[in-house]
């Protein structure tokens, strides 16, 4: 519910409560005595106009923090009631109202059957909780069954990287692609020891994370894999970060193997465009993987296949399109 439409239901049931409150004193006033202050029970007078405030109170809180529907109905009704109810018991302190019969009577229903009403108001909520609750749970569930986030890095991991992908491909927005793998990382793990290998891996994250724009996304999508995506990126600018970071990798004693892709954006009717954007994500992914393999095997220490590797492939870089 919006804020106006709050606001209106506030300042209606405000004005019908302050209404109702100088009106009836006014009509008692007119037409029956006050009490002498020696004949008010003042006790009564505290306890009943306790609960009158309290229950004001609690029409407040319910009016503004609900959102509108059949089960706020039911408890602003139920509450307004039982205050109208309470008010009433409260004037009959302080006015003689024996002498209006009617008055006797309407001041005994609205207290019974306002509860009647806020007990149907909040069994209808506890229902809604309950929907609401196993809603919450099935989020709560999903969000720990698809941890999208890889713990040692703080990156986004491969799952998260296809959702943001195939967003963007839907979008039909310029983009370019960077997957980038260390070279030798068994090795460096052996040389080095794990737990160096894992401070390689997260100081590479930050980086990668420092160095890109606050519309790139980086995201380590296998253990020494990251994917970059480059967010309405120009034919340079993909090729020029990919040797930079190809470069600045060299920093923290090591190499690394990078390919990148600039995809053409597709015009596709809207209809289409979702079951495309994943079939497309898949493809793209599986272009790089497989252009990451063939840049490995150039890169092998085996003198004669990088010498065929050079011919075909004269660059370190790949592109799409
Ligand atoms: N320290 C550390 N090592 C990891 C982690 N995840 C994967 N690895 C290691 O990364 C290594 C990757 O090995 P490979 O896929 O053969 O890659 P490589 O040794 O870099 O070989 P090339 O990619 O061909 O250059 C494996 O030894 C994994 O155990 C991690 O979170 N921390």
């Amino acid at each position: 519910m919006g804020t106006p439409a709050k606001s209106l239901r506030l300042a209606s049931v405000y004005g019908l409560s302050l209404l109702i409150i100088f009106i009836v004193p006014l009509f008692l006033w007119q037409s029956t005595t006050a009490k002498t202050v020696a004949a008010v029970d003042w006790f009564d007078v505290t306890t009943e106009g306790a609960l009158f405030i309290l229950g004001m109170c609690w029409l407040m809180v319910i009016v503004s923090v609900r959102p509108s529907g059949r089960v706020t109905n039911l408890l602003i009704a139920g509450l307004s009631s039982y205050c109208l109810g309470c008010y009433l018991d409260l004037l009959d302190e302080i006015f003689i109202v024996k002498t209006i019969p009617v008055y006797n009577w309407f001041e005994k229903m609205p207290t019974p059957v306002g509860l009647l009403v806020l007990t149907c108001g909040l069994w209808l909520w506890r229902d809604e909780q309950t929907v609401v609750n196993r809603q919450l749970q099935t989020r709560e569930q999903f969000h720990r069954e698809h941890q999208l986030t890889d713990g040692l890095t703080l990156l986004n991991d491969a799952k998260a990287f296809e959702h943001h992908l195939i967003k963007q491909l839907s979008q039909n927005q310029a983009f370019g692609l960077i997957m980038l793998d260390i070279d030798n990382f068994h090795q460096y793990n052996q040389n080095q020891g794990v737990e160096e290998g894992d401070r390689l891996l997260s100081q590479l994250a930050l980086w990668l994370s420092s160095t890109l724009r606050n519309q790139d996304l980086v995201c380590r999508y296998a253990g020494d894999r990251f994917i970059i995506l480059l967010r309405g990126a120009i034919p340079p600018l993909v090729s020029v970060m990919a040797e930079q970071i190809q470069q600045g990798i060299g920093a923290f004693g090591c190499s690394a193997s990078v390919v990148w892709a600039l995809p053409s954006p597709k015009v596709l009717p809207l209809q289409t465009h979702k079951a495309h954007a994943k079939e497309e994500a898949a493809t793209l992914l599986q272009f790089l993987n497989q252009k990451m393999s063939q840049q490995k095997e150039c890169r092998s220490p085996a003198a004669t296949q990088a010498q065929a590797c050079d011919t075909q492939n004269p660059s370190t870089l790949s592109e799409l399109n």
